[in-house]
């Protein structure tokens, strides 16, 4: 069995407004993927079951709270590499319509409220340019 870890699991969230708008944020100047813009969310801690990592991630994230049973899983996404033991990210994205309190940048990044076309205008982190045109196309069939 592998003693390091070989692929490594976030979560993330497509919140949806009442106009079917999506919620990005940029990354932050420090970190890996500076200035990209991304679904919220982030790496889950040990054996963190990912619904509930979500939860704390948005709210660490944006001051606001969601709950685990409002959370559908739309997506996964992954890095493809050649290299045996590439710990690429692998990516769970959920979405979810409801949310209490106001939305704030904690962490000091920019968010905003995106239709999909605008979102898919922006420098946009690994895999979620992909994420959001699939995205597009659920909307497509749910008539939206
Ligand atoms: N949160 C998030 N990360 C994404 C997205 N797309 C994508 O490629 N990633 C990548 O997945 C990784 C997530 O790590 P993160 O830095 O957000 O996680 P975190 O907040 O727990 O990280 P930290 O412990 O480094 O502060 C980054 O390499 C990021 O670039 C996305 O839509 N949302």
């Amino acid at each position: 069995m592998e003693d390091f870890p070989t692929w490594i699991p976030v979560v993330a969230l497509a919140l949806r407004d009442a106009r079917a708008r999506v919620l990005l944020q940029q990354r932050l100047p420090h970190k890996h993927h500076a200035g990209l813009w991304e679904f919220p969310g982030g790496k889950l801690e040990s054996a963190e079951n990912p619904r509930f990592a979500l939860v704390r991630e948005i709210a660490e994230e944006l001051g606001i709270r969601i709950e685990t049973t409002k959370l559908s899983p739309l997506f996964l996404a992954d890095e493809a590499s050649h290299e045996s033991g590439y710990a690429g990210v692998v990516l769970l994205l959920y979405t979810c319509r409801e949310w209490g309190g106001d939305i704030t940048g904690l962490d000091g990044q920019q968010w905003g409220w995106f239709t999909l076309d605008e979102a898919a205008g922006l420098p946009l982190a690994p895999m979620d340019r992909d994420l959001l045109s699939r995205l597009k196309i659920l909307d497509a069939i749910a008539g939206q």
